[in-house]
């Protein structure tokens, strides 16, 4: 018997960016076969500056280099916020499995919060460390960045599911979204993992789609639809896009949410890993009802409506 070797798609965005409809299509395309059967993609020609990604790894490897005592000044406290550090083990992504061997800082919109109540700003504000003033000024450019080649990626969802170009992108105006910067520490040569240990467990993420972006080291691994684990090797001038399980709900399982995790990787181990995730969340109070084109008498909506927001802090609350 054949056996096909597959591997998680690789789709060239530049035709969307700057081609012509047929173009816009036939790209729109490839990421709706992606989503259906990986839930996972890497897209080269995103349109991230280069130098904008070089110097957020920089601003990420000098903010983890602080004393811990500094980055726990910055803890992560509520899943409202969801915002600051998150210290190594802190975090079960799977939530069967002992903590996961990696750190963590989140980065939300930042706002102009004056006209807020008081008691209300901490639960929107970002937290910052204050003896890296420059930190601030990368990571808020890099979540712009992030915005931006998101929308893109929405709109191309949209067009594979011929809807309006910006009816994802309209829901997702509130900018409710999660900029997340990670390290996973070296470990020690020959370590084996207790019980089940890893970088981060076996997981699908909440939202509507994540961008990540990793450096050389690896270690991501994907679940195929028969149950394999496979590696995401990193491929330079790429972003992996991961569709969340708000969206495969929003879409009826057209587009799939797909079992990830970090595992300890064989090579390497002893060299820490940076990663950065933008987890893309919809407005609080979109409505994610079973997109019209999703459905038909052979797959008839599987979920009931829900708020975003309803479901998101569900969610969040169970992974702490
Ligand atoms: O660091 C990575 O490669 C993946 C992280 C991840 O899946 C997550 O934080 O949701
Ligand atoms: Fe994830």
């Amino acid at each position: 018997m054949a056996t096909t070797v597959s591997t998680i798609p690789v789709i060239d965005f530049g035709p969307f960016l700057t081609g012509d409809t047929a173009a816009r299509k036939a790209v729109a395309a490839a990421m709706r076969q992606a989503s259906q059967d990986w839930g996972f993609f890497y897209l080269s020609n995103h349109g991230m500056p280069d130098e904008l990604l070089v110097r957020s790894f920089q601003a990420s490897r000098a903010f983890f280099a602080l004393p811990e005592a500094h980055k726990r000044e910055l803890a992560w406290q509520s899943a409202s916020s969801n915002r600051g550090y998150v210290a190594v083990r802190r975090e079960r992504l799977n939530p069967n499995k002992p903590g996961d061997l990696k750190e963590a800082f989140n980065v939300g919109r930042e706002e102009d919060l004056s006209h807020i109540p008081a008691a209300e700003r901490p639960y929107r504000e970002n937290r910052w460390p204050s003896e890296q003033p420059q930190f601030r000024d990368t990571a808020l450019a890099l979540f712009e960045g992030c915005v931006t080649a998101a929308n893109r990626v929405l709109e191309a969802f949209a067009l594979a599911l011929d809807l309006p170009q910006q009816f994802f992108v309209d829901s997702h105006d509130q900018q409710h979204h999660t900029l997340r910067l990670l390290r996973y520490p070296p470990l020690p040569a020959g370590f084996q993992p207790q019980n089940g240990e890893s970088r981060a467990g076996s997981h699908t993420d909440y939202g509507s789609i994540t961008l990540l972006f990793q450096d050389a080291v690896g270690g991501l691994e994907v679940r195929t639809r028969d149950g394999r684990w496979v590696q995401a090797t990193p491929i330079p001038g790429t972003v992996v896009i991961n569709t969340g399980d708000l969206m495969q709900r929003w879409t009826n399982h057209v587009f799939c949410s797909t079992p990830h995790r970090v595992a300890v990787p064989k090579e390497h181990l002893t060299k820490d890993r940076y990663s950065i995730a933008f987890f893309c969340h919809p407005n609080d109070e979109a409505e994610i009802r079973c997109i019209e084109s999703c459905s038909d008498a052979k797959n008839p909506p599987r979920y009931p409506p829900i708020t975003a927001g309803q479901y998101l802090m569900e969610r969040l609350n169970a992974t702490y």
